[in-house]
Protein backbone atom coordinates (compact mmCIF):
# COMPACT_ATOMS: atom_id res chain seq x y z
CA UNK A 1 0.00 0.00 0.00
CA UNK A 2 2.66 2.47 1.09
CA UNK A 3 6.08 1.73 -0.38
CA UNK A 4 8.93 4.42 0.52
CA UNK A 5 12.13 3.99 -1.71
CA UNK A 6 15.11 6.07 -0.73
CA UNK A 7 13.27 9.00 0.32
CA UNK A 8 14.94 12.13 1.51
CA UNK A 9 13.43 15.30 3.29
CA UNK A 10 13.51 18.30 5.11
CA UNK A 11 13.42 22.11 5.67
CA UNK A 12 15.51 25.04 4.73
CA UNK A 13 17.62 24.29 7.61
CA UNK A 14 18.61 21.23 6.30
CA UNK A 15 17.69 17.56 5.28
CA UNK A 16 16.18 15.64 7.93
CA UNK A 17 14.98 12.46 6.42
CA UNK A 18 18.23 10.71 4.92
CA UNK A 19 17.04 8.11 2.18
CA UNK A 20 14.47 5.92 3.92
CA UNK A 21 12.88 2.79 2.58
CA UNK A 22 9.87 1.68 4.05
CA UNK A 23 7.06 -0.98 2.55
CA UNK A 24 3.80 -1.19 4.28
CA UNK A 25 1.30 -3.93 3.24
CA UNK A 26 -1.89 -3.05 2.71
CA UNK A 27 -4.05 -3.72 6.07
CA UNK A 28 -1.45 -3.37 8.31
CA UNK A 29 -0.27 -1.22 10.77
CA UNK A 30 3.62 0.47 10.69
CA UNK A 31 5.01 1.91 13.99
CA UNK A 32 8.09 4.29 13.61
CA UNK A 33 9.61 4.94 16.64
CA UNK A 34 12.37 7.49 17.59
CA UNK A 35 13.16 10.05 20.04
CA UNK A 36 12.53 13.41 19.76
CA UNK A 37 13.70 15.30 16.89
CA UNK A 38 14.28 11.89 15.22
CA UNK A 39 12.21 13.07 11.88
CA UNK A 40 8.95 11.29 12.43
CA UNK A 41 6.75 13.99 12.36
CA UNK A 42 8.29 14.70 8.82
CA UNK A 43 8.53 11.39 7.39
CA UNK A 44 4.46 11.52 8.44
CA UNK A 45 4.38 15.10 6.53
CA UNK A 46 6.58 14.01 3.77
CA UNK A 47 4.04 11.11 2.89
CA UNK A 48 1.15 13.00 3.34
CA UNK A 49 2.77 15.87 1.13
CA UNK A 50 2.94 18.56 3.57
CA UNK A 51 6.73 18.34 3.14
CA UNK A 52 8.11 17.98 -0.16
CA UNK A 53 10.76 15.40 -0.80
CA UNK A 54 13.70 16.19 -2.08
CA UNK A 55 14.37 12.95 -3.64
CA UNK A 56 13.23 9.42 -3.64
CA UNK A 57 9.73 8.24 -3.84
CA UNK A 58 6.53 7.90 -2.58
CA UNK A 59 4.32 4.82 -3.87
CA UNK A 60 0.66 4.83 -2.93
CA UNK A 61 -1.01 1.58 -3.97
CA UNK A 62 1.33 1.68 -7.22
CA UNK A 63 0.78 5.33 -7.92
CA UNK A 64 4.23 7.36 -7.25
CA UNK A 65 2.40 10.51 -5.77
CA UNK A 66 5.97 12.06 -4.71
CA UNK A 67 5.20 15.27 -6.55
CA UNK A 68 1.53 15.30 -5.83
CA UNK A 69 -0.13 17.98 -3.75
CA UNK A 70 -1.22 17.21 -0.19
CA UNK A 71 -4.99 17.70 -1.02
CA UNK A 72 -4.34 15.44 -4.23
CA UNK A 73 -3.01 13.06 -1.83
CA UNK A 74 -5.92 13.37 1.20
CA UNK A 75 -8.23 12.96 -2.33
CA UNK A 76 -6.61 9.62 -2.90
CA UNK A 77 -7.06 7.95 0.59
CA UNK A 78 -4.21 9.24 2.81
CA UNK A 79 -5.90 10.62 5.93
CA UNK A 80 -3.63 12.35 8.93
CA UNK A 81 -4.30 12.55 12.43
CA UNK A 82 -1.84 15.26 13.24
CA UNK A 83 0.06 15.53 16.53
CA UNK A 84 -1.68 17.71 19.09
CA UNK A 85 -5.24 16.71 17.37
CA UNK A 86 -5.83 20.38 16.44
CA UNK A 87 -9.00 20.15 17.72
CA UNK A 88 -11.21 23.71 17.36
CA UNK A 89 -11.76 24.79 21.13
CA UNK A 90 -15.18 26.83 19.92
CA UNK A 91 -16.85 24.33 17.72
CA UNK A 92 -19.07 20.91 19.18
CA UNK A 93 -17.80 17.72 18.39
CA UNK A 94 -20.87 17.25 16.14
CA UNK A 95 -19.85 20.19 14.28
CA UNK A 96 -16.55 18.71 14.18
CA UNK A 97 -18.17 15.77 12.51
CA UNK A 98 -20.05 17.12 10.06
CA UNK A 99 -17.39 19.78 8.64
CA UNK A 100 -14.94 17.30 7.61
CA UNK A 101 -17.60 14.94 6.23
CA UNK A 102 -19.02 18.15 4.44
CA UNK A 103 -15.97 18.82 2.79
CA UNK A 104 -15.86 15.74 0.61
CA UNK A 105 -18.66 15.57 -2.51
CA UNK A 106 -22.14 14.81 -2.49
CA UNK A 107 -21.34 11.91 -4.83
CA UNK A 108 -18.51 10.56 -2.02
CA UNK A 109 -20.64 11.20 1.00
CA UNK A 110 -23.59 8.94 -0.38
CA UNK A 111 -20.59 5.84 -0.91
CA UNK A 112 -18.98 7.25 1.80
CA UNK A 113 -17.63 4.29 4.36
CA UNK A 114 -17.30 6.69 7.23
CA UNK A 115 -20.25 8.91 7.89
CA UNK A 116 -20.74 11.05 11.43
CA UNK A 117 -22.98 7.98 12.66
CA UNK A 118 -20.84 5.19 11.70
CA UNK A 119 -17.63 7.45 13.23
CA UNK A 120 -19.75 7.65 16.72
CA UNK A 121 -20.98 3.95 16.63
CA UNK A 122 -16.98 3.45 16.22
CA UNK A 123 -16.60 5.69 19.23
CA UNK A 124 -19.26 5.91 21.41
CA UNK A 125 -17.54 8.66 23.77
CA UNK A 126 -18.27 10.83 20.78
CA UNK A 127 -21.88 9.77 20.89
CA UNK A 128 -21.94 10.87 24.49
CA UNK A 129 -20.19 14.25 24.12
CA UNK A 130 -21.50 15.41 20.69
CA UNK A 131 -23.06 19.02 21.66
CA UNK A 132 -19.23 19.52 23.44
CA UNK A 133 -16.77 22.22 22.74
CA UNK A 134 -13.65 21.34 21.65
CA UNK A 135 -12.31 22.64 25.04
CA UNK A 136 -14.54 20.71 26.97
CA UNK A 137 -13.11 17.84 25.92
CA UNK A 138 -10.18 15.80 27.62
CA UNK A 139 -7.30 14.71 25.83
CA UNK A 140 -8.19 11.28 24.84
CA UNK A 141 -11.24 13.01 23.87
CA UNK A 142 -9.72 14.99 21.73
CA UNK A 143 -7.85 12.38 20.10
CA UNK A 144 -10.42 10.19 19.40
CA UNK A 145 -12.39 13.40 17.62
CA UNK A 146 -9.09 13.94 15.58
CA UNK A 147 -9.24 10.24 14.52
CA UNK A 148 -12.81 10.48 13.72
CA UNK A 149 -12.13 13.50 11.87
CA UNK A 150 -9.41 11.81 9.64
CA UNK A 151 -12.02 8.65 9.04
CA UNK A 152 -14.12 11.05 7.15
CA UNK A 153 -12.35 11.47 4.94
CA UNK A 154 -12.47 8.23 3.94
CA UNK A 155 -8.71 7.07 3.83
CA UNK A 156 -6.98 4.08 2.96
CA UNK A 157 -3.58 4.98 4.53
CA UNK A 158 -4.28 6.90 7.92
CA UNK A 159 -0.86 8.73 9.15
CA UNK A 160 -0.88 8.92 13.22
CA UNK A 161 1.25 11.01 14.87
CA UNK A 162 1.74 10.82 18.53
CA UNK A 163 -1.86 9.65 19.12
CA UNK A 164 -1.26 9.14 22.77
CA UNK A 165 1.09 12.33 23.64
CA UNK A 166 0.23 13.29 26.44
CA UNK A 167 -2.83 10.56 27.76
CA UNK A 168 -3.11 8.60 31.07
CA UNK A 169 -2.07 5.08 30.61
CA UNK A 170 -5.93 4.07 30.96
CA UNK A 171 -6.80 6.25 27.67
CA UNK A 172 -3.72 5.01 25.72
CA UNK A 173 -4.94 1.90 26.24
CA UNK A 174 -8.25 2.78 24.59
CA UNK A 175 -6.52 4.27 21.55
CA UNK A 176 -4.24 0.71 21.07
CA UNK A 177 -7.63 -0.70 21.20
CA UNK A 178 -8.96 1.39 18.68
CA UNK A 179 -5.80 1.07 16.00
CA UNK A 180 -5.71 -2.87 16.23
CA UNK A 181 -9.49 -2.87 15.28
CA UNK A 182 -8.85 -0.09 11.99
CA UNK A 183 -7.09 -2.93 9.70
CA UNK A 184 -10.20 -5.02 9.96
CA UNK A 185 -12.48 -1.64 8.69
CA UNK A 186 -9.70 -1.49 5.57
CA UNK A 187 -7.16 0.48 7.16
CA UNK A 188 -3.33 0.64 6.02
CA UNK A 189 -1.94 2.30 9.23
CA UNK A 190 1.30 4.69 9.60
CA UNK A 191 1.62 5.77 13.35
CA UNK A 192 4.55 7.61 14.60
CA UNK A 193 5.20 7.08 18.60
CA UNK A 194 7.64 7.53 21.04
CA UNK A 195 7.46 4.50 23.09
CA UNK A 196 8.48 1.17 21.41
CA UNK A 197 6.35 -1.10 24.21
CA UNK A 198 2.99 0.88 22.33
CA UNK A 199 4.58 0.33 19.06
CA UNK A 200 4.74 -3.32 19.78
CA UNK A 201 1.50 -3.28 20.82
CA UNK A 202 -0.20 -1.72 17.95
CA UNK A 203 1.99 -2.29 15.13
CA UNK A 204 2.82 -5.46 13.17
CA UNK A 205 6.04 -4.19 12.50
CA UNK A 206 8.39 -1.12 13.88
CA UNK A 207 11.02 1.06 12.65
CA UNK A 208 13.49 2.41 14.72
CA UNK A 209 14.13 6.09 13.49
CA UNK A 210 17.64 7.44 14.58
CA UNK A 211 18.29 10.79 12.75
CA UNK A 212 16.10 10.58 10.06
CA UNK A 213 17.85 6.91 8.90
CA UNK A 214 16.04 3.55 9.50
CA UNK A 215 18.60 2.34 12.10
CA UNK A 216 16.48 -1.05 13.00
CA UNK A 217 13.10 -2.87 11.88
CA UNK A 218 11.53 -5.40 14.32
CA UNK A 219 8.84 -7.79 14.32
CA UNK A 220 6.24 -6.81 17.09
CA UNK A 221 7.24 -10.26 18.54
CA UNK A 222 10.81 -9.53 18.74
CA UNK A 223 10.27 -6.07 20.99
CA UNK A 224 7.79 -8.02 22.91
CA UNK A 225 10.17 -11.11 23.50
CA UNK A 226 12.67 -9.04 23.54
CA UNK A 227 11.97 -5.38 24.99
CA UNK A 228 16.13 -3.93 25.01
CA UNK A 229 16.29 -4.35 21.44
CA UNK A 230 14.75 -0.82 20.81
CA UNK A 231 16.47 1.07 23.27
CA UNK A 232 19.45 -0.58 21.88
CA UNK A 233 18.70 0.13 18.40
CA UNK A 234 17.89 3.94 19.75
CA UNK A 235 20.28 4.31 22.05
CA UNK A 236 23.51 2.91 20.03
CA UNK A 237 23.09 4.46 16.90
CA UNK A 238 22.72 7.50 18.63
CA UNK A 239 26.19 7.04 19.96
CA UNK A 240 27.68 6.62 17.07
CA UNK A 241 26.06 9.08 15.10
CA UNK A 242 25.31 7.15 12.42
CA UNK A 243 23.34 4.05 11.21
CA UNK A 244 24.70 1.05 12.75
CA UNK A 245 23.02 -1.50 10.58
CA UNK A 246 22.70 -5.01 11.92
CA UNK A 247 23.27 -3.54 15.66
CA UNK A 248 20.80 -6.67 16.98
CA UNK A 249 21.87 -9.53 15.19
N1 LIG B 1 9.02 23.29 9.97
C1 LIG B 1 10.31 23.00 10.24
N2 LIG B 1 11.29 23.81 9.79
C2 LIG B 1 12.60 23.53 10.04
N3 LIG B 1 13.03 22.46 10.74
C3 LIG B 1 12.09 21.63 11.22
C4 LIG B 1 10.68 21.85 11.00
N4 LIG B 1 9.99 20.85 11.60
C5 LIG B 1 10.91 20.03 12.17
N5 LIG B 1 12.16 20.50 11.95
C6 LIG B 1 13.42 19.87 12.40
O1 LIG B 1 13.47 18.57 11.83
C7 LIG B 1 14.01 17.65 12.77
C8 LIG B 1 13.03 16.48 12.94
O2 LIG B 1 11.83 16.98 13.53
P1 LIG B 1 10.50 16.10 13.58
O3 LIG B 1 9.43 16.99 14.13
O4 LIG B 1 10.28 15.46 12.28
O5 LIG B 1 10.92 14.98 14.65
P2 LIG B 1 10.00 14.04 15.56
O6 LIG B 1 10.71 12.74 15.59
O7 LIG B 1 8.61 14.07 15.08
O8 LIG B 1 10.12 14.76 16.96
P3 LIG B 1 9.00 14.94 18.13
O9 LIG B 1 8.87 13.60 18.77
O10 LIG B 1 9.64 15.97 19.02
O11 LIG B 1 7.75 15.43 17.48
C9 LIG B 1 14.27 18.42 14.05
O12 LIG B 1 15.64 18.76 14.08
C10 LIG B 1 13.41 19.65 13.90
O13 LIG B 1 13.99 20.75 14.56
Amino acid sequence: MLSLSSLTAGYDGGTVLHGLDLEIPEGSVHAVVGHNGAGKTTLIHTVSGLVAASSGRVGLAGADVTRQAAHRRARSGVGLVPQGRRVFPGLTVQEHLTLAFGRRSRRDRASAQWTPDSVKQLLPRLAERAGHRGRQLSGGEQQMLAIARALLGQPRLLLMDEPTEGLAPLIVQDIADLIKTLPDQGLTILVAAPRPAFAAEVAERITILVAGRAADEFSAKELRDQPDLAAEAMGHATAEGSVASGLRR
